[in-house]
């Protein structure tokens, strides 16, 4: 991508609107805009990211053996009236009429919605386990919207339903998820830790969060440290195996959030150097909630005995678009964001140091052009800013890796490479500079 051509609407200043860095960096990044209270418009760099974050929560509910559909923003209030979760919701629903005067609603979470689908259909234990997932937008009228996209009113979630015969069904199910979830986020280049949560509207009596450390996170946690060390499952982790030593290794290490914190046991368990109390991101929830839904809404399946019983359920969310913002939280420094690679919007910025000057403008798009060819997204510079806005630029949107390129280097065959992550250069030739990012 040529700069030149690109819509990246970057801010010389802090918005003063701005309360925590993840916000203030997407801003002056140009990555999003507010259009209203918690309601954001994606601009192109923003939505390279949010793409990116999305593909791999995909690949690893994939993996996972979950299967992807999409159902509608939009729901039935007669669906939530079934569950008996239409009044209770409250406010945060957001309710709407249409023309001809029936009842909407913009769906905050989707529990009703699939086990109507699977009711519909599934009426047998032998089509069971099944894990339906999708990653679609949601809406919680939040009372207080802010820190951007960690708590928008409009924001996108990936989420996961189980359909299983009994509870060890289900917990199968739920364990498949809980080590999904330790991939994913760990892909993403995040510390998330899995910690025993309250269940609040979603309900049943099994959840955990996984939650990144952050200063500004809204969540109050108390870990030991021990579970930062924890080795995360493969890609090769046998999903229909037994998972539960998987489990067991990452729910033996203390880590709750504040509203299930047990300071006697923390103090007992916990040697006092390995003891944290700080705050975190909620980045994904998972549930098991039995037949709470299967009950109310006549989600049967015939067991092994033809006799009719309520499935057992799970739901798994993440929040794609709050991801965004947390892996800014942990990933920046003065400059502004170092994104991990594996959800970076470009892999390489080309900077050219003097545009106009021949040599360089030539090796700039040579560049430009091996790279592409080699499938690697590029975003080149070559406006004609004074080279120290370039490297404001590109140290601000987070490229992983900046390729400058100037006169004397190029005098010497040389251009240096930069690595955003650790500051660290390298003088190499274009053809190095090549084999090493392609
Ligand atoms: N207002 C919000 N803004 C941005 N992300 C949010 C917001 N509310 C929740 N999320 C994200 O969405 C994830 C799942 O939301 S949840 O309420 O915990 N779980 C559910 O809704 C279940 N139905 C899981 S399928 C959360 O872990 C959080 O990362």
């Amino acid at each position: 991508m040529r700069l030149s051509r690109f819509f990246l609407p970057i801010l010389k200043e802090n918005p003063k609107e701005a309360e925590i860095v993840s916000h203030r960096l997407m801003l002056r990044a140009g990555m999003m805009r507010q259009e209203a209270a918690g309601i954001y418009a994606w601009l192109p760099l923003g939505f390279r990211v949010l793409k990116k974050i999305e593909q791999i929560v995909r690949e690893e509910q994939d993996r996972a053996g979950a299967l992807e559909l999409l159902m509608p923003t939009l729901q039935l209030a007669d669906l939530w009236r079934e569950s008996g979760r239409y009044d209770a919701y409250g406010p945060e629903m957001l309710r709407i009429l249409d023309r001809h005067k029936r009842e909407l609603l913009y769906g905050p979470t989707n529990e009703e919605m699939i086990t109507e689908i699977f009711r519909s259909y599934v009426k047998s234990y032998k089509n069971l386990p099944l894990n339906l997932y999708h990653i679609q937008w949601k809406f919680r009228d939040e009372q207080r919207p802010r820190f951007g996209v960690m708590r928008g009113r409009e924001f996108l979630m990936k989420d996961a339903y189980s359909f299983d015969l009994d509870e060890a069904g289900a917990r199968r199910s739920y364990n498949k998820m809980f080590v999904a979830y330790l991939r994913t986020f760990a892909r993403m280049g995040l510390k998330a830790i899995p910690m025993r949560a309250e269940t609040g509207p979603i309900g049943g009596d099994l959840s955990h969060e996984f939650i990144v450390l952050a200063e500004t996170g809204e969540s109050g946690v108390y870990i030991n440290r021990d579970v930062l060390d924890l080795p995360v499952p493969g890609e090769d982790v046998d999903y229909d195996g037994d998972l539960t030593p998987i489990i067991k290794q990452w729910t033996s290490v203390y880590a709750a959030t504040e509203d299930v914190h047990e300071a006697a046991r923390f103090e007992q368990e916990v040697p006092e150097a390995k003891r944290l109390n700080t705050r975190g991101i909620e980045v994904g929830q998972i549930f098991y909630f039995g037949t709470k839904y299967s009950d109310t809404m006549k989600a049967m399946v015939a067991g092994p005995d033809g006799v009719d019983v309520p499935i057992h359920g799970g739901s798994y969310g993440v929040g794609v678009s709050r991801l965004v913002g947390a892996i800014i939280e942990a990933c920046h420094d003065d400059a502004g964001i170092m994104w991990p690679e594996a959800v970076a919007p470009f892999r390489a910025a080309i900077l050219n140091l003097k545009q106009g000057d021949a040599a360089v403008d030539g090796a700039c798009e040579q560049l430009y052009r091996e790279l592409s060819a080699k499938g690697v997204d590029v975003l080149y510079d070559d406006t004609d800013q004074r080279a120290g806005a370039k490297f404001a630029a590109a140290d601000l949107i987070g490229i992983p890796w900046q390729i400058l390129v100037g006169p004397k280097g190029l005098a010497e065959g040389k251009v240096e490479v930069k690595r955003r992550s650790d500051g660290s250069r390298e003088n190499m030739s274009p053809a190095d500079v090549v084999a090493k990012l392609a």
